[in-house]
């Protein structure tokens, strides 16, 4: 299994993209300004969308794929979200104002788009490969993922997120977790930001991660572009045991 990084920053700005991950060819984990970089028959490879949550540059991605496909596939393009976030796309982007309702526009006789709910716990399985939705706690509803290969490797994607113990409870039951990708959007100046806005940051970090414990390679993500240098020296400095490295945007793991 494959897993391509298209997106990765908390912002836009200096060639970021915001997230989405594509593994292998079909799946696709959020779907923000990183799928952009993607050609027409790669976006129409595309069966299934996890998302994480609503906001905006994690979904944006959404709208254009599916414009963009229409017409190329013979089966609808399918979204798991939490049906809170279902609801937000149906009421605030696929409604007719900002976006066509491509549930309702057919193609090849199917619908374009089909919502699928999906709850914390819910596992998807296809061709060898296992979904599953990780607790987050975050401004909105929202959910992590657990990815598990062929091979019975795993990745963890924390999604947009503060603390959370519940993730930690399932992270640690995976057996053999080579790779944590998780979030820390800002630096410790902006605490009061972060803990607002439901994110981590470096200190916030540490205390978090302390309940984790497998030793996974360790990748930060979401670093908000204007402080992303400062707040990877930050989570250096506080969680030095797990040498973390900064996410990068087309980076690739075999798992
Ligand atoms: N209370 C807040 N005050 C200022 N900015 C916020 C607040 N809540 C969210 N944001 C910003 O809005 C952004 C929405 O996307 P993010 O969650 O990535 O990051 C969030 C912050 O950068």
């Amino acid at each position: 299994m494959r897993l391509r990084v298209l997106g990765c920053s908390g912002g836009i700005g200096d060639g970021g993209h915001t997230t989405s991950f594509l593994v292998d060819d079909d799946l696709l984990i959020d779907a923000g300004t990183g799928v952009c970089g993607l050609d027409i028959a790669a976006l129409a490879r595309i069966d299934h969308v996890f998302v994480t949550h609503a906001h905006l540059d994690h979904v944006c991605g959404l709208a254009f794929i599916i414009d963009s496909v229409f017409g190329h596939r013979r089966a609808p393009l399918r979204v798991h979200a939490l049906p809170a976030t279902l609801a937000a796309l149906r009421d605030h982007m696929f409604n007719g104002v900002i976006w066509p309702d491509f549930t309702r526009l057919r193609s090849h006789g199917q619908p374009s788009l089909e919502f699928i709910e999906f709850d914390v716990g819910a596992v998807f399985e296809s061709a060898g490969r296992r979904v599953e939705a990780l607790p987050a706690a975050h401004q909105v509803p929202a959910v992590g993922y657990r990815v598990d290969a062929p091979s019975g490797r795993s990745f963890v994607f924390t999604g947009d997120t503060a603390a959370c113990p519940a993730r930690w409870d399932a992270v640690n039951r995976i057996p053999d977790l080579a790779l944590l990708v998780i979030e820390t959007a800002f630096c410790n100046a902006e605490a009061d930001l972060a803990l607002r806005s439901q994110h981590l940051c470096p200190a916030s970090l540490a205390d978090d991660i302390a309940a984790l414990a497998a030793r996974p390679a360790l990748r930060i993500t979401h670093l908000k572009p204007s402080d992303a240098q400062l707040t990877m020296e930050e989570v250096r400095a506080a969680i030095p045991r797990f040498d973390p490295l900064p996410l990068r945007d087309g980076e690739v793991f075999t798992f």
